[in-house]
Formats: structure tokens, C-alpha cells, sequence
């Protein structure tokens, strides 16, 4: 075979394996079910209205938010997909209150599994990409029915971390904790084929990534720092910004990993009781795993998001992440405003 043949997914999974240890073919095959689940919600976005997926399933999870059909039907995908293969002794997913166990019937294995089944589920129905994120985790030693407070580890315990892209392309990322890779899925093959390998974040950016109409909300180090980044050339920055806001988080974090930029979704007033928008364990570990193997760093805007403890499965945390040092700078500006208060 020679050395440019296109390397396969699995081809890729069987080299990791051989490269680092602690890689093992349970989590090989963790992996590779989950990009099968992730082939088949491909197909259905694809089909979009042809396929009668399109529109809201008229339930609400565990959010309070209202379900799309589509959210439903991938996280029944992930589920069935990851039954039977006796790699998992449970799942957790943005869309069910509780964890969801394997069966009786089939074996079990050590690794837990946390997925945010569609993520940027407001895009679905105008056409915009859309996408999965998950995070693999180790069961705790001696546990085969792992409740709630077994997935509570930090993100500094994920083994895994990924995300797809259901757009113009289907893309899978994926991290091992060895650097960050992207894959493309090759429609007629049916296979996803290595198409950047260890990808790094430019350390520095001129574009940010935020809600904008949730400004009077915010916090004053928040108005602070993006009020110098609109003051552009003349202001302390010294550069122009460009701004780009995608609402799908997936969509939005893959053009922060190919060309820079930061992202943000801070706490704000307009729920005052909700400690942020984005989910920790399904949303903001597994992209800050991804992001810190890509070179760039992520923040609750004061801490590492992989140190904070978690307390609830569907617990949010506030999210800055993207280039490495304009995500210092924004960490540094709360900081210091923290001190000053
Ligand atoms: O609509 P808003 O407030 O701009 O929020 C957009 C954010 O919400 C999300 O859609 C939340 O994810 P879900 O679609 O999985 O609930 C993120 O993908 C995105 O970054
Ligand atoms: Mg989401
Ligand atoms: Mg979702």
C-alpha cells in the first residue's frame, strides 16, 4: 500500500492503538459505532423533508426545551447503536433526565458515553449545518450499573472527545488525548477518510463568535472586552474584528479549528439563575478536550473548563474558547475586574 493511500477511520483507530497503550480495541470499537450512528443522522439530515424530518416532535426534554423531531431520532441512533456491543456500561444524553442503561441482555464494558445527540438544533429546519458532539469516560472500578453521579468526573478524565458536521461535507473530529484530527466522510464509500491530521489552532485571531443580542445581558468585564474589539484599529486592541455567529456551536467551533477565532457564550442576566447556556458534559468538555489537542485553550471566562467539578449531569457553565491568546486575554480581563471588585 502505499504511503498516500487514503487512511480509513479504522485504519487510523488500529494505528492509534499500536502507538499508545492505553488505547484499547473496546475503545476502538466505541469509536467506530459512534461514527456509524453518526453515518445514519447524516443520511437523515441530508434527506430533510424528503426524508419527513424536518419540524418539532412536540415533547420537551429534560432542558425544558422543545425536542425537534431530529433530536429525538438521533439520540434513539445513538442509543440503539451502542446497545449491543458490550463497550459501554451506560450513556448519558442533553436529551434524557436520567442515564440510560444497557440492557440486561447484552454484555457490559468500563467505558461511559455523554452525547449531545443534534447540536444546533434552531438550524434544522433553515437548512444550516448542524451536528453531534460526545465524550467518552471511564466507569468507575466495580460499578456495572453506573447511576448519575458516576459521569460526574471533570473533563480532565475524558479518554475521547468528538463532534461532527452534518454540512456541505460530513466531517468527524476526533480526539484520543494525542492531538486533534479531522476526518471526511467519502458519501459513496460510506467511510470516513483522515483529511487533517493533528490540526492546530492559529494562536492568535481577528474574528469572535457570539449571540450579540444578548449584549445588555451581560456582565460589565464582558461589555468591557467586546467593547474593545468593536473599537477596531483605534482602539486598545490596536486591530479590526470580524464577527461571525453560525448558533450552531459544532459549526461555529470547527471554523474557530481551521482558521482561529474565539467563542463565546457567557453567563448572562436574561436568567440570572442559570449558571450559563452551553451544557458541561455535553457540550463544553468534549470541545474543550478538542480544542486544547488542537493548541487552543478553553475557559469559563476565569477557569479551565476541563477542571471545573461537576455537580449535575446537565449541569451549564459559561464558555470561552478558541485561540490560545485571545482566550488568555479574556480570562485575564474578568480576573482582573474580579480582583478589582
Ligand atoms: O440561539 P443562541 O442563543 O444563539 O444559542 C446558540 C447555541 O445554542 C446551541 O444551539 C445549543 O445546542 P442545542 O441545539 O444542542 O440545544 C449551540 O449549538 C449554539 O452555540
Ligand atoms: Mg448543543
Ligand atoms: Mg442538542
Amino acid at each position: 500500500m502505499s504511503e498516500t493511500s487514503p487512511i480509513s477511520l479504522t485504519r487510523f483507530l488500529i494505528e492509534e492503538q499500536r502507538a499508545h497503550q492505553h488505547l484499547n480495541a473496546d475503545l476502538r470499537l466505541l469509536i467506530e459505532v459512534v461514527a456509524r450512528a453518526c453515518k445514519s443522522i447524516s443520511i437523515a439530515v441530508g434527506k430533510g423533508d424528503l426524508g419527513g424530518v424536518l419540524g418539532d416532535a412536540g415533547t420537551g426534554n429534560v432542558q425544558g426545551e422543545a425536542q425537534k423531531k431530529l433530536d429525538v431520532l438521533s439520540n434513539e441512533i445513538l442509543l440503539e447503536a451502542n446497545a449491543w456491543g458490550g463497550h459501554l456500561a451506560g450513556c448519558a444524553s442533553e436529551e434524557m433526565d436520567d442515564p440510560h442503561p444497557i440492557p440486561d441482555a447484552y454484555p457490559k464494558g468500563n467505558f461511559l458515553l455523554l452525547f449531545d445527540p443534534l447540536d444546533g438544533s434552531s438550524n434544522i429546519d433553515v437548512n444550516i449545518s448542524v451536528g453531534t458532539i460526545f465524550s467518552v469516560l471511564k466507569c468507575p472500578d466495580g460499578v456495572t450499573n453506573p447511576s448519575a453521579e458516576h459521569f460526574l468526573q471533570p473533563g480532565t478524565m475524558q479518554v475521547a472527545a468528538g463532534y461532527t458536521v452534518y454540512g456541505p461535507s460530513t466531517l468527524l473530529v476526533l480526539t484520543l488525548g494525542h492531538g486533534t484530527h479531522v476526518f471526511t466522510l467519502d458519501r459513496e464509500l460510506g467511510s470516513f477518510t483522515l483529511t487533517r491530521r493533528n490540526v492546530q489552532i492559529p494562536p492568535d485571531t481577528r474574528e469572535f463568535a457570539i449571540n450579540m443580542s444578548n449584549q445588555r445581558h451581560w456582565e460589565a468585564p464582558m461589555q468591557g472586552y467586546v467593547e474593545e474589539l468593536l473599537a477596531g484599529k483605534t482602539g486598545p486592541r490596536g486591530k479590526d474584528f470580524n464577527m461571525r455567529w453560525v448558533a450552531s456551536m459544532v459549526a461555529d467551533v470547527h471554523r474557530i479549528l481551521t482558521r482561529g477565532g474565539i467563542f463565546i457564550y457567557p453567563w448572562d442576566k436574561k436568567d440570572a439563575g442559570k449558571p450559563g447556556k452551553l451544557r458541561l458534559m455535553y457540550e463544553a468538555n468534549p470541545m474543550a478536550f478538542i480544542v486544547e489537542q488542537a493548541g487552543g485553550a478553553a475557559t469559563t471566562g476565569r477557569d479551565r473548563i476541563m477542571e471545573v467539578g461537576p455537580t449535575a449531569l446537565h449541569q451549564r457553565v459559561p464558555v470561552f474558547l478558541g485561540s490560545r491568546n485571545e482566550v488568555a486575554y479574556v480570562t485575564e480581563f474578568h480576573r482582573n475586574h474580579d480582583r478589582k471588585a
